[in-house]
């Protein structure tokens, strides 16, 4: 996507061909990086929240790429959050152990039992793969739980089904973030890893999803941008077809299109909409499935997935003299 939201730090148009000393092989190479200037300049210092889901997270190679986007992004002065999933990886245990899994709303049900699977399996395991992952590039990465420092505060939230609520146990909604760990965290050069588990104001420890966790972060650290990565190309306009992909966006159309939407894409989309609407310019939907997919969005004119931004008011400036919310590649 190159629409700018903003004049500010407009990125240059692609370049004409330059001599170099290696001629026209180096070409490419050096437009890629000319096209990444004025990304660079824009991000720099500023903080982004990736959400990382269990879908994207299953080749080896992909996970590779990912650790490697991210660790790019923090040697370019970017504050990068990672806050991940592991639905799959949850699934895959409770089957090994005979449990079957089921969602209401896009959320898991999570009883007492399920619930200690998530802990052990997001915690225990996803965030320390993670964590382990980025680290093979350096020691960047520190992993935590939404738990620690009591980062997130839960309540226990119920599903929609057809405007009424059903129970689904111990999931939770984040009702408040405290996120000076992570901003120390952050200011001493490393790499928050969070799973997206919390303590609930009653004791219990809930199942948070993990859309829903990265859009509170996002808001709470005055991100710039929310990035989710999953498993598709981005929202489909007309799911399950698949033919054509929303690119852009306003918030209020995609509250408009809420009640339409089925299965992950609910939390997901809820989740950009609580983004945008707590003050972050972007929340951008990728695909995960195609390699170093955050690098492509951030430092490129090519824009992909689906780009979610901020209610257009009726009485604003024109977008070519607001001030600049951040640019958009
Ligand atoms: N309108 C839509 N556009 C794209 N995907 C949709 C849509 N509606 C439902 N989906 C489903 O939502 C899924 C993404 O959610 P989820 O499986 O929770 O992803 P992740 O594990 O990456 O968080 C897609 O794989 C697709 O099956
Ligand atoms: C309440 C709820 O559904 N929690 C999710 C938490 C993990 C998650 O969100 O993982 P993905 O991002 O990989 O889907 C779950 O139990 O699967």
């Amino acid at each position: 996507m190159s629409v700018l939201n903003g004049a500010e730090a407009a990125p240059a148009q692609p370049r004409g061909p330059a001599a170099t000393a290696r001629g026209h092989a180096a070409l490419p190479k050096t437009q890629v990086l000319v096209e990444a200037l004025p990304w660079l300049a824009r991000f720099h210092g500023a903080t982004v929240v990736i959400k990382y889901g269990g879908n994207a997270m299953e080749s080896p190679e992909l996970r590779e790429a990912f650790a490697e986007d991210v660790v790019f992004l923090r040697l370019a002065g970017i504050r990068v959050v990672v806050v991940h999933g592991g639905g799959p990886q949850i699934t895959a245990h409770l089957n090994r152990l005979g449990v079957q899994s089921s969602f209401v709303g896009g959320l898991r049900v999570t009883t007492p039992e399920t619930m200690e699977i998530v802990r052990m399996v997001l915690v225990g395991q996803v965030n320390r793969d993670v964590v382990g992952l980025i680290n093979n590039h350096g020691a960047f990465a520190v992993g935590l739980s939404g738990e620690d420092a009591n980062m997130f505060t839960a309540q226990r939230r119920p599903a929609i089904v057809d405007g009424e609520e059903v129970d689904i146990g111990l999931v939770g909604d984040v009702v408040e973030v405290a996120p000076e760990t992570i901003n120390a965290l952050l200011d001493a050069g490393r790499v928050p890893v969070v799973a997206t588990v919390a303590r609930g104001e009653d004791g219990n420890v809930y199942n948070l999803n993990a859309d829903t966790a990265a859009a509170a972060l996002a808001v709470a650290l005055g991100a710039l941008k929310l990035v989710v990565l999953t498993n598709v190309e981005g929202l489909y306009a007309d799911w399950p077809n698949s033919d054509e992909v929303v690119s852009e966006l306003p918030a209020d159309q995609l509250q408009d299109m809420l009640p339409t939407l089925s299965s992950g894409m609910i939390p997901k989309m809820e989740a950009c909409l609580r983004a945008v609407d707590g003050g972050v310019p972007q929340a951008h939907v990728l695909d995960g499935r195609v390699p170093h997919a955050v690098l492509l969005e951030i430092f490129t004119d090519d824009g992909i997935g689906t780009l979610i931004t901020p209610t257009v008011k009726e009485d604003a400036v024109a977008p070519a003299l607001a001030p600049s919310t951040g640019g958009t590649p």
